[in-house]
């Protein structure tokens, strides 16, 4: 008797029709933010060598790869610039520069596709000769949080004239998305949102964007700002703090190795919850599978359809456009 199941949880996995009905997490591309790299030039489509079929664009191109996107039903986008060695300094000025290429760029999108969403990056880790997300004291070395928030906040607001719908601060200093929400409010920009890197951690997975933008640390690393991968009850510290202080979505990054920070999260706020599904990430599934180690296409499904069920609302990544073409073909 002994022998004989009552119980068969495989009767729900005995047809593709019984198993869809039952499925508890769906994937769709509204769900996407797709990472863009911006570059100087004119006509510039360069591959990013780490990053197999991500490419940096000069404005020019960009406009038509929007277009594909858009096509495929994704709408929203995150661009990040690669910056000219001449233009970086120590206080990241490039970053204000309404005539400089991400600026121009983001009100460039706005004009041709005013219905997509462009959410922003601040950082100053593009502009700043240093390779850092806030300023160098250059005696000390030290990161000075109160002094960057200055500077985070003049380069939100100068996103937000150019047009962004999302501020998305990703350089983990303290206090700035009150800063950032202080800034945007007195300047009327009360509509436009901040989604704050809540959770950014100390990773090694960021290795290939840092190639692609020229952008890692010319000098140590990023262990005061960005966490430490060990910690888990501090993620839900800085979430307290970002609710405090007024974010309207809260991102953790990255995604595959922080699955319970996601879901930890998740359970503990209300607010929409985004997973960023970084560079090292992507890299490490395309070398796998130009190697015929793993079957890229459904790696990828099932990597991102775990960082929806591990409780992400949305997720930034770089396969976006892939996984749309995946879910349009159904
Ligand atoms: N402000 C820094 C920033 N903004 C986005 C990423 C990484 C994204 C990725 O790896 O895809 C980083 C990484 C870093 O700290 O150097
Ligand atoms: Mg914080």
């Amino acid at each position: 008797m002994a022998l004989i199941p009552t119980h068969r949880p495989r009767r729900n996995r005995k047809s593709e029709v019984i198993r869809e009905l039952v499925q508890e997490t769906n994937l769709a591309t509204h769900d996407f933010i797709y990472p863009l790299f911006l570059t100087e030039g004119q006509n510039q489509l360069v591959e990013v060598k780490s990053m197999p079929g991500i490419f940096r664009y000069s404005a020019d191109r960009i406009i038509d790869e929007i277009g594909v996107c858009v096509e495929l039903g994704i709408k929203a986008f995150a661009p990040f610039p690669q910056i000219k060695e001449e233009l970086k300094d120590h206080l990241a000025r490039e970053s204000a520069n309404p005539d400089g290429l991400y600026l121009r760029t983001v009100a460039d999108i706005k004009r041709h596709f005013p219905e997509v969403v462009l959410m922003t990056d601040v950082a100053m880790d593009p502009y700043s000769s240093d390779g850092h997300d806030g300023i160098v004291d250059a005696e000390s070395g030290e990161i000075l949080n109160d002094a960057s928030l200055e500077i985070l906040g003049q380069m939100a607001l100068a996103q937000a004239r150019a047009g962004a719908d999302i501020i998305g601060p990703s350089d983990m200093m303290d206090g700035r998305v009150a800063f950032i929400r202080d800034v945007l409010d007195r300047n009327a920009f009360q509509q436009v949102s901040i989604m704050s890197y809540t959770a950014k951690y100390a990773s090694a997975f960021y290795g290939p964007f840092r190639d692609a933008l020229g952008s890692a640390p010319k000098k140590g690393d990023k262990k005061t700002y960005q966490m430490n991968p060990a910690n888990r009850r501090e993620a839900l510290r800085e979430l307290a703090l970002d609710e405090q202080e007024g974010a309207d979505m809260v991102m953790i990054k990255p995604a595959l190795s922080y699955l319970d920070i996601i879901r930890e999260v998740r359970n503990a706020t209300t607010l929409p919850v985004t997973a960023y599904n970084v560079s090292g990430e992507y890299a490490m599934i395309k070398a796998a599978a130009q190697n015929g180690w793993v079957d890229g296409e459904r790696t990828m499904m099932e990597v991102l359809l775990s960082i929806k069920r591990a409780g992400a609302d949305a997720i930034l990544t770089y396969f976006a456009k892939e996984a749309a073409q995946v879910l349009r073909r159904g």
